[in-house]
């Protein structure tokens, strides 16, 4: 027997590499393969790949999604499956009844995903692939010697005549219990030792398993212990293991277990204290509704009420489950001075109440206000469903997610976004609607399945992709820190998910702009907002160019934009559009040219030549004949205009820089007037942005040279509220405007 010897890891298949395998591979479905490698050949290739991830002999974790299929929806408690076994497997055909029984033969490689050598109770072994797991090598799920169901196996290729079992949905593997009656008698072990130690011992050893970050040994003690416990008296020691299982539970996202155990531990804590065991505490289920009702407020006093240990835990899983609150009251200078990239998580209540979903005519839903917001107001406040930290510089953490069907990447960000939403919603039946409501069925058609409306289908990784790709935004650690990042720094950002505020649709003349410190989300109006009004923000700003501008929407999205300036913009004939472009691209030239030689007086006059020509292209050439950009931002103009700005700026002519100043907010739809010393905009049509409060910045320049300085304060009190709009907070303010 040859035995391949592995130079490379040869569990890490690149993407590009399974694409061409299937695509160009025979089509075997429904067949056996016709020669599969012996348990030897397994094993043996097994651990030399175990050896090369030992050596961190890997590439970038690869998390590979193939064509979607749905989870099996067998239930192990009643009998209406099939068991089969390796020889009843077929390549490609899942069998929606079928379950197999397998035993791990070897430890288990935990990269991209976990692969181990499985056996049947024949013997007969595979190579066993399971994605989407909370695995870790420090704390494997799937350890050597596990028995475990997979639902619905078959056969996927990952070469010419290599083939593996893969599990994709979490639910279709179900890891057995010793004692479980699905185990074959001669696999069945004695559990044993539970009775020999006490709930002390096993709570000391679960507790050193946590501090060893093995969460899920850690757990599986404090079971043990609040087994022993299960007909004892000693509530003391119990409210200790349901306290402690609680905290393991909140580390693993696992929150609904986590609110269970602690409205055990709370009851039991109100059952054994005479002042309270019959009061409301002492009923599990007002403590578990109590958790889970989102509110801030605690009228059983619940708080006061129990040890201080298990007041924290409630405050921890409150907020984790998220709470409401009913106005925009946040201590912003505060939050923003303990968030950095370590510390994301910020505990406050989420401000949702003041807008709701509602469906739009054209958009799917969308976003309304339920009250009228002033300009700079917040509209929405949210907490992430999920927000992934990891450290940008950590190579380790890099991964990409492919989809195998449409072949498309996406890269870390995206990829562990979905790894942590895949756990979420998996742990935490309770959360699963207020995700899935963001698909409003259309995976489901587009997949061609029936699935009844109340049908508790288990979690779809296919689905969960779905939905995070039209609903995820970039988010950086605090809006602000973009501002002062170096010129062409290119910071890296994380993935998250808002499941309330993603209903806002995408304008790119919006009414609000959204804003991040650590897992918050605020929403802030750009100009005033009417109570009834949709609440928008700006997916991406725009491109100068339509054409280019709805095929980044069309591409990433998979709509193309109605706004006012898009629908405008759209009935531009080729000639301008072309027109447009070439006088940019010109002017563009002549600013780098004249980056290397210095910008001189002359120099300057000639770009303001151009702008001027530029801008003939936006006007209109006939008398009389109304502007079609009065009231709208003329994008291509922005950057040629700034550059004039500051370049008078740089020469200190502040005439000419004010002029230009004015010119920059209108080329962004902002007109604003200054009549008897009083500043005022007259025209705002949301494109609040950082080059709108440079352009406030070069004005107030202008009018603190001019020595006018009530103008100047105004146009400094508009600066600021612009700076808060687009950053979340004012700390930096003073710093951005002196640079
Ligand atoms: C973050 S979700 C917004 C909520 C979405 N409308 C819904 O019903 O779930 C993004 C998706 O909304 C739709 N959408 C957002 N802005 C839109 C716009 N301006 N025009 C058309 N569709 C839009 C697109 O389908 C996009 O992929």
């Amino acid at each position: 027997m040859m035995i391949p010897k592995a130079t490379e890891n040869t569990y890490e298949v690149a993407a590009d590499q399974l694409v061409k395998i299937i695509k160009n591979g025979p089509n075997k479905a429904g067949q056996t393969p016709d020669r599969l490698p012996s348990r030897e050949t397994l094993v043996k290739t097994h651990e030399q790949n175990l050896k090369l991830l030992a050596e961190g002999n890997v590439p970038i974790r690869n998390i590979i999604l193939p064509r979607p299929y749905p989870p099996s929806r067998v239930n192990l408690e009643d009998s209406a499956f099939e068991k089969v076994l390796l020889k009843h497997v077929r390549i490609d055909e899942r069998k929606p009844k079928a379950i197999g029984i397998f035993r791990a033969v070897t430890a288990p490689y935990v990269y991209s995903s976990t692969t181990t050598v499985i056996e049947d109770e024949e013997g007969h072994v595979a190579k066993l692939t399971v994605g989407n797991l909370e695995d870790s090598p420090v704390d494997p799920i799937v350890t050597e010697n596990a028995t475990f169901v997979v639902k619905q196996p078959c056969w996927s290729r990952l070469g010419e005549s290599n083939y593996h079992i893969r599990v994709d949905h979490p639910s279709d593997l179900v890891l057995l219990e010793p004692g479980n009656r699905l185990i074959p008698k001669t696999w069945r072990q004695k559990e044993g030792g539970i009775a020999t130690k006490d709930a002390a011992q096993w709570k000391k050893e679960g507790d050193m398993m946590f501090l060893k970050k093995k969460f899920r040994k850690a757990l599986k003690l404090y079971n043990k212990g609040l087994r022993v416990l299960s007909d004892a008296s000693d509530p003391t020691a119990e409210i200790d293991l349901y306290r402690k299982r609680c905290g393991v539970n909140i580390v693993l996202l696992r929150l609904d277990d986590a609110a269970n155990d602690l409205s055990k531990a709370i009851s039991i804590h109100a059952k054994s204290s005479p002042d309270l065991s019959s009061s409301q505490l002492a009923d599990q289920s007002t403590i578990h509704s109590w958790l889970n009702n989102r509110s801030t407020e605690d009228p059983l006093e619940i708080a006061s009420k129990v040890p201080r240990a298990l007041k924290e835990l409630a405050t921890r899983v409150k907020f984790d489950l998220g709470i409401e609150q009913s106005s925009p009251v946040y201590d912003i200078p505060l939050i923003s001075s303990y968030v950095g990239p370590l510390s994301l998580h910020v505990d406050v209540a989420n401000y949702t109440c003041d807008t709701e979903v509602r469906d739009t005519a054209s958009q799917g839903r969308g976003l309304y206000a339920k009250k009228s917001f002033r300009a700079n107001d917040i509209i929405s406040a949210e907490k992430a469903f999920v927000l992934p930290g990891y450290f940008m510089q950590d190579k380790g953490s890099d991964c990409l997610l492919y989809s195998l069907h449409d072949e498309t990447a996406a890269p870390r960000p995206g990829a562990w976004l979905f790894k942590e939403l895949v756990q979420k919603l998996r742990w935490n039946p309770s959360l699963r609607k207020e995700f899935f409501s963001l698909d409003d069925g259309g995976y489901w058609k587009e997949c061609g399945w029936e699935i009844a409306e109340d049908e508790d289908v288990p979690v779809d990784v296919f689905r969960v992709e779905f939905i995070r790709r039209y609903n995820s935004f970039s988010a950086p650690t605090r809006s602000a820190d973009l501002l002062n990042q170096p010129p062409n720094a290119n910071p890296e950002l994380r993935n998250g998910f808002w499941t309330h505020s993603s209903y806002s649709n995408h304008s790119c003349l919006p009414n609000a702009i959204r804003t991040f410190m650590g897992d918050i989300r605020f929403m802030r109006a750009t100009r005033d907002i009417e109570a009834g009004e949709e609440i928008t923000t700006q997916y991406v700003s725009p491109d100068i160019d339509i054409d280019a501008r709805q095929e980044k929407f069309r591409n990433t999205w998979g709509f193309e934009c109605t706004c006012e300036l898009c629908t405008l913009e759209g009935k531009l004939g080729k000639d301008t559009k072309e027109a447009r472009l070439r006088h940019f691209e010109e002017l563009k030239s002549m600013v780098m040219k004249l980056g290397e030689k210095g910008t001189t007086v002359t120099s300057i006059k000639k770009i303001a030549r151009g702008v001027r020509e530029l801008e003939a292209l936006y006007t209109p050439t006939g008398e009389g004949e109304p502007d079609p950009y009065a009231k709208f931002p003329r994008l291509a103009l922005v950057h040629p205009t700034l550059f004039l700005t500051e370049a008078w700026r740089g020469v200190k002519n502040y005439d000419r820089m004010m002029d230009c100043a004015y010119k920059l907010l209108r080329n962004f739809g902002i007109i604003v007037s200054v009549e008897d010393d009083k500043f005022s905009v007259v025209n705002n049509v949301g494109m609040i942005n950082v080059e709108t409060v440079r352009a406030l910045k070069y004005l107030s320049e202008g009018f603190a040279v001019k020595e006018e300085t009530a103008l100047r304060d105004q146009v400094l009190d508009t600066a600021r509220s612009w700076y808060l709009t687009i950053t979340g907070a004012e700390n930096d303010f003073e710093e951005f405007m002196k640079l």
